[in-house]
């Protein structure tokens, strides 16, 4: 294993699976596997890049450092030589953690500063500029990021946020500096890390900035961002000769279906109310759920009424419901048990014989992929930007797609499925 990546959730991680195993043209991807959780036992000989997939987005700092750092001893064992740490591209987190203390865990465990921090992802739209995140056109805190359940984002200054997380100084590798060209680029890093600064912002506003960085950091130990950051890593060892290039085949997985969202992302309320226009969907009402009239039987009830028809089963809420339900419930409680109910449902729909299942939402996709018993998945084609089919690499076969709150477009859910069943060697 050349490349290895930890990634703070489970859509992250299939995001980066997705970029490593795709690379760009001409040279192609590496042989890339998605693991969920640190896995027991060591890799297969021929996978290329590992991607650990974690749920410590959202945990306390001082777990997300021990469970990265043990994602990163089993990347080393099995011969990384270069480390991604993969967080959100809207850079999800709180003022308590957990990007920084992770980011400077790793750091300190591999000995290396001045090392990159570049949560870009053109494709989606985000893009940093002067050390601050735009969605879009609009600055991270005017995106609708401001109102995420769980780790509400009000500063688009991320080396503010991340001082805000105890990092100590954190350096920043601005646009024209980048422009100025791979040697300037590294000399900014080399000064940012004798000035003691562990980790250092780089902008990127475009593909080629994410190139021009991966060619910088060539020799980097570690690398932290969004998916972008790996756009140009593949490429790095196949030019080195130190791994072949093209892109993997999967087998298309066929069989009974099901989506379930918790994401409360604008992106996928709009997908949605698509959805709906012309496929069954089940609104489950989040009061009925923490009054326990509601529960996983009934979403299974419902999945299995509506077969063969795309069935969407969703406890999204517009931000205002959101709060309403958070103040009444508590934050945690009111996300745990929905992530809880979808689980439960997923266990049973999968053991019942469902071998497709879409998710919407990174923690929702946590929840669930955790309650089947998956260890790992191939990548499979790219459904929209960031999202590919995942098919399970053992067991009775599952394809599934993890979908971030924010990918994808309006037709996603229903597309998704297709390209699940749809999956074949010459598909790639
Ligand atoms: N109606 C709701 N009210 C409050 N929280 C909700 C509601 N529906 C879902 N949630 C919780 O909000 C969180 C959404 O996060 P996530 O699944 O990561 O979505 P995204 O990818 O959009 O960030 C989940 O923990 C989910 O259980
Ligand atoms: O970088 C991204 O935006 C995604 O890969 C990602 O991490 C998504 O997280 P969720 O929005 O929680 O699904």
């Amino acid at each position: 294993m050349l490349l290895g990546v930890i990634a703070d959730d489970f859509t992250g991680a299939s995001d980066i699976a997705n970029t490593i195993a795709k690379g760009i043209a001409p040279e192609g991807g590496l042989r890339t596997v998605q693991y969920l959780g640190v896995p027991a036992a060591p890799a297969a000989a021929d996978v290329e890049a590992g991607v650990i997939s974690l749920k410590s987005r959202s945990i306390p700092a001082a777990e997300a450092v021990a469970q990265s750092l043990a994602a990163l001893d089993w990347l080393l064992a099995q011969g990384c030589r270069q480390i991604v740490f993969k967080y959100c591209s809207t850079f999800d987190s709180t003022p308590e953690g957990n990007i920084g203390p992770v980011g400077v865990a790793l750091a300190r465990r591999l000995d290396v500063r001045g090392v990159i921090a570049c949560p870009a992802f053109p494709d989606a739209g985000r893009s940093v500029y002067m050390g601050h995140l735009f969605v879009g056109n609009r600055l991270l805190n005017e995106s609708g990021m401001e109102h995420h359940p769980l780790n509400p984002m009000t500063d688009p200054d991320l080396r503010r946020w991340l001082a805000r997380q105890g990092t100590g100084p954190v350096g920043l590798i601005d646009w024209p500096t980048l422009q100025r060209g791979t040697v300037a680029t590294r000399a900014a890093l080399d000064a940012a890390a004798a000035r003691g600064e562990q980790l250092v912002i780089a902008d990127a506003i475009r593909n080629d900035d994410l190139l021009a960085l991966a060619e910088a950091c060539a020799d980097a130990r570690l690398l932290t961002g969004g998916s972008g950051i790996a756009l140009g890593l593949p490429r790095n060892f196949i030019r080195r000769g130190a791994a072949h290039g093209g892109t993997p085949d999967v087998r298309g997985i066929g069989g009974p279906e099901a989506i379930l969202v918790g994401s409360c992302s604008r992106a996928t309320r709009a997908q949605i109310e698509r959805h709906r226009a012309s496929h069954p969907v089940f609104a489950i009402d989040v009061d009925q759920v923490m009054e326990g009239r509601l529960t996983a039987q009934d979403i299974v009830a419902f999945i299995r009424a509506n077969r063969d028809t795309a069935p969407l089963a969703y406890s999204s809420s517009d931000p205002d419901q959101v709060a309403a339900l958070q103040k009444k419930y508590g934050r945690e409680t009111v996300a745990h048990t929905l992530d809880a109910l979808f689980a439960s449902a997923a266990k049973e729909l999968f053991e019942s014989g469902t071998r497709r299942i879409v998710v919407g939402g990174g923690e929702t996709s946590g929840a669930v992929v955790s309650a089947l018993g998956i260890t790992s998945f191939r990548i499979g084609p790219e459904i929209d930007p960031g999202v590919p089919v995942l098919v399970s690499e053992a067991g009775a076969g599952l394809g599934m797609a993890l979908k971030s709150g924010n990918f994808g477009a309006e037709d996603f859910f229903a597309k998704a499925l297709d390209a699940i069943s749809g999956t074949g060697a010459d598909a790639r």
